[in-house]
């Protein structure tokens, strides 16, 4: 062993995926040449004084004069890292790594992975605030329920940039997308469907307000957490879970998951945990089962296909993966494009609808969302963002094409909507 480096046991080092690790997966490069005295001056000193200047006179110029216009953080605190939980900051880097090459490979976004050494609300809340001027957006990611909801609240009224917890909203969205696909196909109706999450944090609350606010009844939803499920009577409820009680469950349905399982068309698992065979037996036939815990799905698929007729999982190596990563490029690209000021719930359901709409006309039962990596979901997903940014009111640079007109012009226009003082600055 030397001094300076740990030796990898060695069964680790013969696997491929450490050797594909190897000093990260990403860089930083350099897109301005850099070779003559002349591109110094250009793009440092004396130049670059000039557009520090113009900025600080007219600070909107920096989306268009510094890479920030397409530069997201991607913050996480390492407490609830993919299923694997409280593993903390430093072993969380490989995921937010992975997050932030995602963004740049399918959106074309600049992504910087930060894992904070605090899991303290008011100092994970401090510190993004603080980051804010260096990024056009941020992306919150594997913070724990319930810290994260009031993390995700504050940084979103405190910054005039788009503040997303993919795990809340990227989730849901895709799963939103996934079910509407799912029932299409089953020929059932969207609204009567009867839907059991397993999982209670930042995953299945945001899972069962989106599937709510798209139509499902909540009196024929029920939500279980590590406890069993949730009820209005159960004691000790808390915030959340007190909101969860009265929005779902109005039977007042009490017991486990086997117990909230009966005569249940779906169940979308987002815990982390795992589920008995005999919890399954007692669904109603030809259902569905989205078991997303990463990497060890609630259900393992084989099991999952004896008792549903559809079934997905969040893993690549398995058909129909329901993963953030068929959202969140798409709804940077389109939020940075049109340099929202957040993200509304509009946008969040033309982003569902976009994901959905990529395979309607192709749908399969091992095909009902685009696989990760169908080059058409992101450019649309950021097309329907852009547009909704637009209408919700809340977009500065508007994105949609203009309509023909006679004379030459760029096909596809970026206006200013409400100029900032600042933009009418000449640089
Ligand atoms: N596929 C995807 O795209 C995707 C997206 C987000 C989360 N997930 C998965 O969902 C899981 C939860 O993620 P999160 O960010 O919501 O984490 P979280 O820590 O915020 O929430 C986990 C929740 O699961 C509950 N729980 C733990 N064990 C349970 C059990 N045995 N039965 C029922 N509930 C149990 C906890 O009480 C908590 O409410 C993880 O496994 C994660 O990998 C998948
Ligand atoms: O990180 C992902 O892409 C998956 C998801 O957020 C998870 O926590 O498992």
């Amino acid at each position: 062993m030397s001094f300076f480096s740990f030796e990898l046991d060695p069964a680790l080092a013969a696997d491929p995926v450490f050797d594909l690790h190897k000093q990260g997966k990403m860089e930083i490069s350099c897109t301005v040449p850099l070779s003559s005295r002349d591109d110094l001056s250009l793009a440092y000193t004396p130049g670059v004084a000039r557009v520090c200047e113009a900025i600080a006179e007219s600070p909107e110029l920096a989306a268009d004069y510094t890479w920030t216009g397409n530069t997201v953080a991607v913050v996480t605190d390492g407490s609830a890292v993919l299923g694997l939980g409280n593993i903390g900051p430093k072993a969380a880097m490989p995921v937010m790594e992975g997050k932030a090459v995602l963004f740049k490979q399918f959106g074309d976004v600049n992504a910087v992975p930060i894992c904070l050494d605090t899991q303290d609300v008011e100092g994970i809340i401090a510190v993004v605030k603080a980051l804010g001027p260096s990024f056009g957006g941020i992306n919150l990611e594997d913070i724990s329920a319930p810290r994260c909801f009031e993390i995700e609240r504050r940084l979103d009224e405190a910054l005039d940039i788009p503040v997303f917890h993919d795990d809340q909203h990227g989730t849901a969205i895709v799963v939103l997308a996934a079910l509407r696909n799912a029932a299409t196909l089953l020929n059932r109706r969207f609204a009567d469907l009867r839907v059991v999450i397993s999982g209670a944090g930042a995953a299945g609350v945001a899972i069962t307000n989106t599937l709510i606010t798209a139509g499902i009844q909540g009196a024929n939803v029920i939500v279980c957490d590590s406890q069993g499920i949730i009820h209005a009577e159960r004691p000790g409820l808390s915030g959340t879970k007190i909101t969860l009680a009265r929005s779902t469950n109005y039977s007042g349905r009490t017991g486990g998951i086997k117990e909230a399982l009966i005569g249940a068309d779906v169940l979308i698992g987002v815990s982390g945990g795992q589920i008995e065979e005999s919890a399954l037996t007692g669904m109603a036939p030809g259902g569905i089962i989205f078991a997303l815990a990463n990497p060890t799905p609630e259900v393992p698929p084989a099991l999952a296909h004896k008792y549903a007729a559809i079934v997905a999982t969040g893993r690549s190596d398995f058909p129909n993966q329901i993963n953030n990563v068929l959202a969140f490029p798409g709804i940077f690209r389109g939020a940075l494009d049109a340099r929202a000021t957040r993200i509304t719930e509009g946008m969040k359901v033309a982003a569902a609808e976009a994901i959905a709409g990529v395979v309607a006309d192709e749908l399969r039962a091992d095909a009902i969302v685009p696989s990760a990596l169908d080059p058409r979901v992101a450019p649309a997903v950021a097309a329907a963002v852009a547009r909704a940014a637009e209408r919700d009111g809340v977009a500065r640079l508007a994105t949609a094409p203009p309509p023909p007109a006679p004379s030459a012009g760029p096909s596809v226009a970026s206006t200013l909507i409400s100029p900032p003082e600042a933009v009418t600055s000449s640089l």
